[in-house]
């Protein structure tokens, strides 16, 4: 066997595995996925038809990789049928492969977009409001999904989602009043659905699952044609998933590989008991463990080790690294995002250029990608080719989305979704009235009247305004300037439109959105550019999306992912953005306990995607910012941000601290602080 395939006893165990149905409940870097690819290579090399194998992954990404791999350690063409899905292909394929079975070969499958539509038909546009409550149809959605995924009730659906989880008096009051009106729309949205004949994401699990488990006919045909199901990060299941696995026992053999500490898709109702109660819940079942780690130095298990071992959830995992010691990690302290960046940026110019090192050696994670967006603004300025995995995109938060629409029209005078989005967001145009402009656009359009249907639509100073603001933009050639422009007159719109989170979330974007303009000679590229990003979801997982420096001959590339979707990736130098209190955990999760848990999780992913150097970047300014916060507890005690920070009791011997000096150099006070007078410079006399 080549060197890549070579396994360790405790993986070589799993992988000949002779029983019915086994767990590998394992640590992270310790060869999970090592090992899911060892057993379908051994299945197929024993005989077993390969398309009798179904393997089962979060991503369509980690499908494919590990087929692609599972083929390279096999004689030519023979793992040619096997295949890889996440679990709503799967059964999209199954759903189509089996018309009569399923009954479900006439429908039309719809994606979150999709329906986000038909919610809005049904809410007739309207958000429902209730005192200070706005329920908007996207969250509709999402309670609808986390009600199905987690077969929890509407009610503690609605609690979780829209009240976080509160208790009291008050928010069951204010569900009580909710509740009929949500159960009114979301049946009306079910209706909608059957009417149609469209299956969701969720409905395609359920309609297989169901049939599955009440229909013994369906479970002997399904036995055919499925011997072995193999499934990938287990701990991130939810119930609704489980519900699809569960006949499958019964079915054929399940080999499932997962990590408890690892489970950071809660939110999305994952429930990592799928792990702890496989033995329980799978008769004939066994669960091996996997001890060693092969990725990373101690350094940086260490690390990770004591951020799991503060947790008062018991993971009873201690990494041990075969590869023996290595560099410290470091913590580096910034004052802000910027320099944060621009200090990013020179660590990796530097390892690129003094040690060696690929671009594609580092990987940068943050919690959002939305985290990220300076960094990517300071790489396009200085050349360091990227691509960044998961996450919403920057231009497609919805201010970014207002602001670029005025350039999208100014750009193309055709574009009726620019027309749309730009008009409502004037102050008294909805919908209606916006299509019937857009109207007399396309009747007319002639760039030179577009002014003068600005002003139609709008008649007095604002119209007149919009139509100057128009020709101004038009006559640039520089497109920084055309973004400054358009965002002085919408700034104030801007403010009032997003007035729950302006000055502390969105604000800050409209300098970088200059920053990323002015790299581009046209505004057609900048739009251009901007819009591909959109077209980047694939089954509502995010793919790959590439920086305009990465040209085909350019592969060598920095990753820059959100936590999320790091599952699986290592890199030599891994760069975790903003570990800074407020952000691990999150100001948001402090009042749950459970949140706070899953926060942890996710910076321990983050820790132990690195092999050989860890680097934790974080910002002072919210350290000394965060101490006089305290938040309830349901309980009724105070925890505060700095009270919870995760590093809060980090040993100094587990990380090397370095605090970036400011721009303009460090000053150099006097020791001792002098005192002042106050009754000199007056002349009495
Ligand atoms: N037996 C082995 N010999 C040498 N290297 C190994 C062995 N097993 C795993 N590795 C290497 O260790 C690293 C981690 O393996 P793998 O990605 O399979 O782990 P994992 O358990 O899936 O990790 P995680 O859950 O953290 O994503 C990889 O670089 C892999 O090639």
């Amino acid at each position: 066997m080549q060197s890549d395939h070579k396994l360790n006893d405790g993986q070589q165990k799993a992988v000949e595995f002779n029983g019915k149905h086994l767990l590998v409940l394992a640590g992270a870097g310790t060869g999970k996925t090592r090992t899911i690819i060892a057993r379908a290579a051994y299945l197929i090399e024993r005989g077993v038809d390969p398309s009798k194998i179904q393997i089962l992954t979060f991503t369509k990404k980690a499908a494919n990789e590990i087929v692609e791999r599972v083929k390279s350690t096999l004689p030519q063409s023979n793992g040619n049928n096997l295949s890889g899905a996440t679990f709503h292909s799967w059964c999209n394929q199954l759903i189509v492969r089996f018309p009569n079975l399923f009954g479900a070969a006439s429908y039309t499958v719809i994606d979150p977009d999709d329906q986000l539509s038909i919610m809005k038909m049904v809410c007739g546009n309207h958000n429902l409001e209730f005192g200070k409550l706005r329920i908007k149809p996207q969250e509709l959605i999402d309670v609808y999904s986390f009600a199905r995924n987690t077969k929890k009730s509407l009610t503690e659906s609605l609690r979780q989602k829209l009240f976080k989880n509160r208790k009291d008096g008050d928010t069951d009051y204010e569900l009580k009043t909710i509740k009929p009106h949500v159960e009114k729309l979301l049946r009306a949205y079910q209706a909608k659905k059957a009417e149609q004949r469209y299956l969701d994401y969720d409905d395609l699990l359920l309609v297989v699952a169901t049939q599955l488990k009440d229909n013994q006919e369906a479970r002997s045909i399904l036995a055919q044609h499925i011997e072995y199901l193999l499934v990938d990060e287990m701990q991130d299941t939810n119930p609704l998933q489980w519900t699809l696995l569960d006949p499958f026992v019964s079915i054929c053999k399940l080999f499932c590989v997962g990590d408890d500490a690892q489970s950071i898709y809660s939110f999305r109702g994952a429930d990592f008991k799928n792990v702890h109660l496989f033995k329980d819940r799978v008769p004939e079942s066994e669960v091996y463990k996997l001890e060693k780690n092969y990725r990373s130095t101690q350094e940086i298990l260490d690390i990770s080790n004591w951020l799991l071992e503060k947790s008062p959830i018991e993971y009873n995992k201690k990494l041990e690294a075969i590869r023996g010691t290595g560099e410290l990690p470091q913590l580096v302290n910034v004052s802000d995002e910027w320099q944060e960046a621009n200090w990013v940026a020179d660590e990796i110019l530097k390892n690129y250029t003094d040690e060696d090192r690929m671009f594609s050696d580092h990987l940068i994670l943050s919690r959002s990608q939305y985290y990220a967006k300076s960094l990517q603004a300071v790489f396009i300025r200085r050349k360091i080719p990227y691509v960044t995995y998961g996450g919403r995109k920057f231009m497609q938060a919805a201010h970014i989305k207002d602001l670029v629409s005025l350039l999208r029209i100014v750009n193309n005078p055709y574009d009726e979704i620019a027309w749309i989005r730009f008009l409502t967001f004037q102050e008294g145009i909805g919908e209606v009235r916006a299509s019937r402009i857009l109207q007399q656009v396309i009747e007319k359009i002639d760039v030179e009247e577009i002014p003068s249907i600005f002003q139609n639509a709008m008649p007095g100073e604002d119209g007149k305004k919009i139509a100057e603001l128009y020709e101004s933009i038009k006559e640039k050639d520089d497109v920084g300037k055309m973004v400054d422009m358009a965002y002085e007159a919408m700034a104030l719109g801007l403010a009032f439109r997003y007035r729950r989170d302006w000055e502390e979330k969105r604000k800050g974007d409209f300098p970088v959105l200059r920053l990323l303009a002015d790299s581009y000679p046209t505004l057609g590229e900048f739009i251009g550019e901007g819009l591909l990003d959109n077209s980047e979801q694939m089954n509502g997982v995010n793919v790959l999306s590439e920086s305009k420096l990465n040209t085909a001959e350019n592969k060598d590339h920095v990753i820059i992912s959100t936590i999320h979707s790091a599952k699986g990736l290592e890199a030599d130098v891994c760069i975790v953005l903003n570990v800074s209190p407020k952000a691990f955990p999150s100001a948001w999760s402090l009042d749950n306990l459970e949140e706070i848990e899953e926060d942890r999780r996710v910076l321990y992913v983050a820790m132990t995607r690195a092999k050989n150097r860890l680097i934790l970047t974080r910002n002072t300014s919210s350290i000394t910012a965060v101490h006089n916060r305290a938040l309830p507890t349901p309980g009724g005690q105070k925890t505060s941000d700095a009270e919870t920070y995760f590093l809060n009791e980090l040993p100094d011997a587990l990380v090397e601290q370095k605090t970036i000096a400011h721009q303009f150099g460090k000053v150099r006070d006097a020791e001792t602080p002098n005192t002042i007078d106050l009754s000199s410079g007056m002349d009495f006399s």
